[in-house]
């Protein structure tokens, strides 16, 4: 189970986050989403550990991440994170960066580590492109296999669809749903786009002004009567209008 806790963190004079509060249990996602500047990367940030805010708590299994050891290193050790904006090497092929990341690894183990990822990921047929001719769905997955290929207690995606397309994003959404099952680790979603979370999170935050709004799983989404979901609901109802005619056609 992660806990997160931050009362109060001041970013900017116009901007603070306030009672953010949550829990996300082992093999869960949990989707938080909210406008452009609500504040859902600077949470993306405090959870792994690269925002130093000494007063929020990020507790796995009750025991606390944001100590002063843990601050010693850039992202907390427990946590596989996968940024907005990747960081892969462009002039390595994906066996090449593979080889890297099992670097530690005896021959045997890292063979199989090779091909195993490379059928689970389905990057079989790319295994020797160079990263910087990959396209953005295939480097979104390698950036989720380098996110788990160390022992982690939470994964963090920040924005994972914003840079796919509609095949992409099926495609990501199968492959990351059934790492978080088998990884059997809790796992914070950042998204801005409904859409792209609907099928994949069990729970739901929706972050305005730096604020949780919303807190609850999609029976509760359903029911609600906040302003700001049953705008969400309003465009969900458009969508399956629009969906269902295009069937019926
Ligand atoms: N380092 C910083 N310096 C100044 N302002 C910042 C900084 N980081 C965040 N902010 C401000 O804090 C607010 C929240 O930003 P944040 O990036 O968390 O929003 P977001 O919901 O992730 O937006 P987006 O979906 O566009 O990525 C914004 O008003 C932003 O300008």
């Amino acid at each position: 189970m992660l806990e997160i806790q931050i009362n109060h963190h001041q970013v900017t004079s116009h901007f603070a986050l306030n009672h953010i509060h949550f829990q996300v249990k082992a093999g869960e996602i949990f989707a938080l989403i909210g406008k452009s500047g609500s504040g859902k990367s600077t949470i993306a940030n405090i959870v792994v550990g690269q925002t130093v805010q000494p007063e929020a708590s990020i507790r796995i299994q009750g025991r606390e991440l944001n100590t002063q050891m843990d601050r010693l290193i850039k992202v907390f050790r427990e946590v596989g994170y996968v940024p907005q904006n990747l960081h892969l090497m462009p002039h390595h092929t994906v066996e090449e960066y593979l080889r890297r990341l099992g670097q530690k690894m005896t021959s045997k183990d890292l063979e199989r580590f090779i091909q195993k990822n490379l059928l689970r990921f389905r990057l079989k047929s790319v295994r020797n492109t160079k990263i910087q001719h990959l396209s953005g769905g295939e480097r979104q997955k390698l950036a989720l296999l380098e996110a788990i290929s160390k022992p982690i207690e939470l994964l963090v995606l920040d924005e994972p669809f914003s840079q796919l397309d509609t095949e992409q994003k099926l495609e990501f959404s199968e492959i990351f749903k059934q790492v978080v099952e088998e990884e059997k680790i809790p796992c914070l979603l950042i998204s801005h786009d409904l859409m792209d979370i609907l099928s994949l999170s069990q729970q739901v935050g929706i972050l305005h002004q730096g604020k949780l709004i919303f807190l609850g799983d999609w029976g509760h989404f359903k029911k609600s009567k906040n302003k700001h979901v049953v705008k969400l609901q309003q465009a969900m109802f458009v969508w399956k209008e629009k969906i269902d005619a295009l069937i019926k056609a």
